[in-house]
């Protein structure tokens, strides 16, 4: 079913599957089908990386053609990041940290955004800038479950999307904690799967981990 073309907000990108996939494609030619194969696998939030020349472009065509999927932007790091990926048709923004800049860019645009956070401090200010939704970036390598369990306490109302470091092995455990709506990762989409054009394998890599339990 098409997600409604529409502004969506950070909680619905992070509740609609168990799972955001960071993706990074080198190729336009590949971002249609990946997109619908994740589609078919039952992942429709879709964080296309801004680390390769070619995102902007990759996100602009799977707009266009595959409206069952909601393609966003990972890797902001600037608020011409943000613009330029509103302007390519981005329905939510992904950062790995969290500046000002960046807060106001999208608070600006409309681009719901997901800030990263790997301290207390950087949450704050996310607060403060009004994002109650966050990335835990880097999560494995920053502190993992041990840390969202510590900030239970004090940010009992924020909800995380850890990436960096999660796979299909750890994901349960972390998806089980209440501060998790999801979690974020490039396992799903593997560069060689990519690179062959082994959309049946991401397909059925999608599915796995949409039927993960949260
Ligand atoms: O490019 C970005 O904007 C990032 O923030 C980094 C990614 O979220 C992580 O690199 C994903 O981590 P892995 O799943 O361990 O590969």
């Amino acid at each position: 079913m098409a997600v409604e073309n529409k502004s969506i907000t950070a909680i619905e990108v992070m509740r609609d599957a168990p799972v955001i996939p960071v993706i990074v494609l080198h190729d336009v030619k590949d971002a249609v089908p990946l997109a619908r194969a994740l589609v078919a696998g039952g992942i429709r939030m879709l964080e296309v990386t801004l680390r390769t020349r070619e995102a902007l472009e990759c996100i602009e065509i799977i707009s266009k053609e595959v409206p069952e999927a909601v393609a966003g932007a990972g890797t902001i790091r600037s608020a011409a990041d943000a613009q330029a990926s509103a302007l390519a048709g981005a329905r939510f923004g992904v950062s790995p940290g969290y500046t000002r800049a960046v807060g106001k860019a999208c608070h600006d645009l409309g681009l719901p955004l997901l800030p990263g956070v790997a301290t207390g401090s950087e949450i704050m200010l996310a607060q403060e800038d009004g994002f109650t939704e966050l990335k835990f970036f880097p999560a494995v390598q920053a502190g993992g479950l041990a840390m969202l369990k510590a900030w239970q306490g004090p940010f009992g109302e924020v909800k995380f999307c850890p990436t960096g470091g999660i796979t299909a092995a750890n994901a349960p455990e972390f998806l089980a904690l209440s501060n998790v709506a999801c979690v974020g990762g490039s396992w799903i989409v593997p560069t060689d799967a990519i690179a062959a054009g082994d959309w049946s394998r991401i397909e059925s890599l999608a599915r796995e981990a949409s039927k993960l339990a949260r």
